[in-house]
């Protein structure tokens, strides 16, 4: 219990209209951080890979699944309740309409505005703007 904790993986994936917007999740009650806004996604389980993670929680919580996914970033935070290394994901390209089967909110966004959001996803932001808005007319 008092070892020094290792990094959890959490697997995230961040879904890409074609007119940029991106969907945010927000956190049920009963889990650290209830009521902040995320991008969907979750732990990683012992013999799983991240792809594989990101693709089942994106079915357990939305319904929707990952046809392709890139990796696109990583970042460690260390929060109270642990300390987590995040696996970003960009998916332009799933099948389903996402749908709340865990009961949790979701909201697409093109500037994002939802607040609050998870800390270690905040930086992520303006990183996705450059993404999004910069350059290719995408
Ligand atoms: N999904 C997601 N998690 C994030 C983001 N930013 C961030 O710091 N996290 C952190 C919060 C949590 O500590 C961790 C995700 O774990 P979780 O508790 O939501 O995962 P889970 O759904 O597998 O939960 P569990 O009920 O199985 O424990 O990653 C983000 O943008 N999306």
């Amino acid at each position: 219990m008092s070892e020094a904790k290792r990094p959890i993986d959490v697997a995230v994936g961040i879904l890409m209209r074609p007119n940029g917007d991106v969907l945010l999740g927000q956190r049920p009650e009963g889990k650290p951080y209830a009521g902040y806004w995320e991008f969907p996604g979750g732990k990683v389980e012992p013999d799983e890979s991240i792809l594989a993670a990101l693709k089942r929680e994106f079915v357990e919580e939305l319904g929707v699944e990952i046809e392709s996914a890139e990796e696109w970033c990583g970042v460690e935070h260390v929060y109270p309740h642990a300390h987590v290394r995040l696996h970003f994901f960009i998916s332009r390209d799933w099948r389903g309409e996402p749908q709340s089967l865990e009961g949790q909110a979701f909201a697409w966004q093109g500037s994002v505005g939802v607040t609050p959001l998870l800390p270690a996803t905040i930086p992520l932001l303006e990183w996705l703007d450059q993404l999004r808005y910069a350059g290719s007319g995408r």
